[in-house]
């Protein structure tokens, strides 16, 4: 009853055009109970009293009735169907905002292909029922009613004793609503996981090829695709058993009406034209009834697929921007780290070890910092509750003095320009890829950033040049040039605080060198932090802090580390043993 109430709010802004369909339909519905009574009149007041002039008018307004009823149910099918999609555009659109809002830890735990399968399928469920389902349900019982005043007022007796199947049509019925919710369930369930298994294996096909496991991934899909089958078959068993029990049940009761109405015409209890009038009411009872079992159908089928669209609504947003949230408006990008621990969502706060244990250090505006540290050491996490992908659980993280909390989100991450480890491309043109966090630069600054990057000379030897258009992946490009893109794209928004996580790791250390070049009179002014594992990449650095399982282990300039003889030398000795073993 909640998911149905919920799924009316949306509904309700149609409300115009559930008033126009249900007016056509009541329309209809006295067009369908006026025709049989018309033909009753043309067998008593035409046939039987040989009157041909009764026989031809009454025929006529049987067609004139036909047409009428025609041009209703066309505005009727357009208006159903504009409620059916008015609530899944209104859905969708609130969905996708949604999952635009949702924090990096929702996304850590979320699957791709739920999500999708529950923005097309799930969504689409809940329209055919409110566009489709509801509306004849509604026409269905009007039609069963007035059919049964109708023939009540003709001859109740008949009626009545006609109308003793009904109640085991209505047992049926309701058995098959009874067993059909849990199929439904378990079908948008498997659909989910269906979606996400052929989303994980699209998205890693490159990973199944180099593996040689398309027989495994096709096994795993088979064996979902059956489930799905079997579930579907136990749901199609429900109906193939319970609907021709219920055209059963409603085949006798036409044999009934014609059983009890010919001996009331026989006993002069009945007309001749009621009888045939009867005949054509009696698809007024059946019909309804039989539609009734596809309606509650299309009706479970979207009471599941419903609440699955309102918990991804439902989830709370954990990380918003305040209100009234302060304007980053020439911030300066000097940043504090102070006594910050973290932990993700999926740990326990008790047991486990903090991602980020009690790092306190500060960066001055202009200041080029390395992040140096072994893989899994929490360099990337560090950055990431500098742009508030995460927030901390205890300690702050000041930018200006300002905790990064109390700055206007959008804001605070558009003064963040960051290269993430694994770059992400739009299938769009090279240059709206560049200029995708500053939509209205121009051709001159979107190349002068791409200088920068050492790709604008790349990019002019492409056929299309920027135009070129790149696959989702950026296919077609090497996973430097990719990574240069991406660079390009952070040096375009001119933020105050630059974070390049290993941002040159895919590029050759001749080309890595080169960037770094062009990057000293982009990192002038300008925060930077500059996170590595590889010494190169941190040439430039004015002072270097050494993560260590989420401790900052040492800190200081190139030569002080160096002079300590800790993690930093042996890896400063160990890379150059490397260099001059080449
Ligand atoms: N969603 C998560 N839940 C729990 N632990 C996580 C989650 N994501 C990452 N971790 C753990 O957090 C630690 C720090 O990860 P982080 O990505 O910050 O390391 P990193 O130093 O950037 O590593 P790399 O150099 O390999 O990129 C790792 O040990 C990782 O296993």
């Amino acid at each position: 009853m909640k998911t149905m109430m919920r799924i009316m709010v949306y509904v309700r802004p149609s409300a115009k055009w559930v008033v126009t369909a249900i007016s056509i339909m009541v329309l209809a519905t006295l067009i369908d109970l006026v025709a049989p009574w018309i033909l009753r009149e043309i067998f008593d007041k035409g046939i039987d009293k040989e009157n041909m002039t009764v026989v031809f008018w009454l025929t006529l307004s049987l067609i004139g009735v036909q047409a009428i009823k025609s041009g209703a149910m066309f505005v009727q099918g357009y208006s159903q169907e504009l409620v059916g999609q008015n609530v899944v555009f209104q859905l969708r659109k609130e969905l996708y905002a949604h999952l635009q809002r949702l924090s990096f830890s929702y996304y850590d735990r979320a699957q791709t292909g739920q999500l999708m399968s529950r923005m097309t399928g799930d969504i689409d469920s809940v329209k055919n029922f409110v566009g489709f389902g509801a509306m004849n349900l509604f026409t269905g019982l009007l039609t069963f009613v007035g059919t049964v005043i109708f023939m009540m007022t003709m001859q109740w007796k008949v009626t009545l004793i006609s109308l003793v199947t009904i109640p085991l049509i209505l047992f049926v019925l309701w058995r098959f609503n009874h067993k059909v919710g849990p199929a439904w369930t378990n079908i948008r369930e498997q659909m989910g996981r269906l979606t996400t298994t052929l989303q994980e294996n699209i998205s890693g096909i490159r990973v199944v090829k180099s593996f040689a496991t398309e027989k495994v991934e096709e096994r795993k899909f088979a064996e979902r695709n059956e489930q799905n089958f079997e579930t579907n078959m136990e749901r199609a068993k429900l109906e193939a058993r319970a609907f021709p029990q219920m055209g059963f049940y409603g085949g006798l009761t036409f044999v009934l009406m014609i059983w009890i109405g010919a001996i009331f015409v026989v006993r002069d209890e009945m007309t001749l034209g009621t009888f045939m009038a009867f005949q054509w009411y009696t698809w007024g009872i059946i019909w309804p009834l039989n539609m009734l079992g596809w309606q509650i159908n299309i009706m479970q089928q979207a009471m599941k697929a419903a609440p699955r669209v309102f918990e991804v609504l439902d989830t709370k947003v954990d990380i918003a921007s305040p209100t009234n949230g302060v304007n980053t408006d020439g911030m300066s990008g000097n940043v504090v780290f102070d006594n910050v621990s973290f932990y993700f969502d999926d740990q326990d706060q008790e047991k486990d070890k903090p991602i980020l244990d009690r790092i306190s250090f500060s960066v001055a505006k202009g200041e080029v910092i390395g992040v140096l540290g072994s893989t899994g050491s929490g360099k990337s996490s560090l950055i990431g509750l500098l742009s508030r992908f995460y927030d901390a659980a205890s300690g702050r993280v000041l930018i200006d003095g300002i905790d990064v909390k109390d700055y206007d989100l959008d804001g605070l991450r558009k003064s963040i320009g960051i290269v993430p480890q694994e770059t992400f491309l739009f299938s769009a043109s090279i240059r709206d890829n560049i200029a995708y966090g500053s939509p209205d630069a121009t051709q001159e600054q979107i190349e002068n950033a791409a200088r920068k990057s050492q790709i604008h000379d790349f990019i002019i030897g492409l056929p299309d040049g920027y135009n070129t258009r790149i696959g989702e992946r950026g296919v077609g490009l090497s996973g430097g040039q990719r990574q240069r893109v991406a660079l390009s794209r952070a040096i375009l928004m001119d933020p105050p605080i630059l974070v390049l996580d290993e941002a040159t790791a895919s590029v050759d250390t001749a080309t890595e060198s080169a960037i770094h070049e062009a990057l000293l009179e982009v990192m002038e002014g300008r925060t930077t932090f500059i996170i590595a594992q590889r010494l190169s990449s941190i040439q430039h650095a004015d002072r270097i802090i050494v993560l260590e399982n989420g401790r900052i282990a040492e800190e200081g300039t190139h030569k002080e580390l160096n002079d300590r003889g800790g993690f930093f030398s042996q890896l400063f000795n160990r890379q150059k043993q490397i260099a001059m073993q080449k």
